[in-house]
């Protein structure tokens, strides 16, 4: 069995990166698209949110990226240095859907972007652009423009960036949804390698329950209307992620408890 519906015991946590206490967020129209959402997170964890369209999962990530304030609770950064903004500088970076890349830049130019806003000299960057751009496959591209790369290929660019400035903690809004099937599982064995190597946290926003069963140590299941966390269970990532295992029973029975725990989730909703 790869996974447990138990929370890990008290005994095993270590100090978290960021909390979640019982954070609501309301538009100005109106909309709740959270409530009481408590989500904890620890150095090293892989945490896959997933739930229905709506529930609120990419408002969460950017609630915790600082991208949008909180109507009532409180982010936490029980680990970090926290800055003016109230955000623990340089720790956090983010992933979007979309690659957002600057297409009059280089590749080695989108890289150095982050280092660029923080007054670092492209020379004193250039070794940090290399293990980015190495990390992720794409040593022999730092001259290569936007529109020479496959969709792949952009996206790994967008996620060198994000590992540039050497983050403890990346967060990662369904970044592969667009992408087709093999690139997809592609880049998620990339992502469980620099997961591994980096020792980093992450927070993976995705609809996929076949994704979040492969990539996670830990899945959060959100609810909708308003927005909340309906379950909360780790994986056992002792057992390698290899292309055996997503033919592998294991990995089926994951994929089942996740698929049950999400239809749960969605109970009442139209579908
Ligand atoms: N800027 C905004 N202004 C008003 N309402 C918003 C805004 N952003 C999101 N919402 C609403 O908040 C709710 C949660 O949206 P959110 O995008 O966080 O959900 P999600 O779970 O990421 O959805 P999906 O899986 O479809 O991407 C939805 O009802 C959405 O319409």
């Amino acid at each position: 069995m790869s996974v447990s519906e138990q929370s890990a015991p008290a005994t095993a946590r270590k100090r978290p990166l960021v909390t979640m206490k019982n954070v609501t967020k309301t538009f100005s129209s109106g909309t709740v698209a959270l409530t009481g959402m408590n989500l904890s997170v620890e150095p090293g964890e892989f945490v896959s949110l997933l739930g229905p369209s709506g529930c609120g999962k990419s408002t969460a990530l950017r609630i915790i990226a600082g991208l949008g304030g909180v109507t009532s609770g409180e982010i936490d950064w029980p680990s970090s240095k926290i800055n003016s903004r109230g955000l623990p500088e340089g720790d956090i970076s983010f992933v979007f859907q979309e690659p957002t890349l600057m297409p009059w830049q280089t590749v080695f130019g989108n890289v150095y972007l982050p280092l660029r806003l923080r007054g670092v000299p492209e020379k004193a960057a250039a070794p940090q652009i290399r293990e980015a751009l190495a990390t992720v496959g794409l040593a022999d591209f730092e001259k290569a423009y936007p529109r020479e790369l496959s969709g792949g290929m952009k996206m790994r660019v967008s996620i060198a960036r994000a590992l540039v400035t050497k983050p403890k903690l990346l967060l990662m809004d369904e970044p592969f949804a667009a992408l087709d099937e093999i690139t997809r599982q592609k880049l998620n064995d990339d992502v469980l390698a620099l997961w591994k190597e980096r020792g980093i946290a992450v927070i993976f926003v995705t609809h996929s329950v076949f994704e979040s069963a492969y990539l996670s140590s830990r899945i959060v299941v959100m609810k909708a209307r308003p927005g909340r966390v309906h379950a909360d269970f780790p994986l056992h990532t002792e057992i390698a992620r290899t292309a055996e295992y997503r033919t592998s029973e294991d990995y089926r029975q994951a994929c089942e408890i996740v698929s049950r725990s999400l239809h749960e989730a969605m109970d009442g909703e139209e579908h």
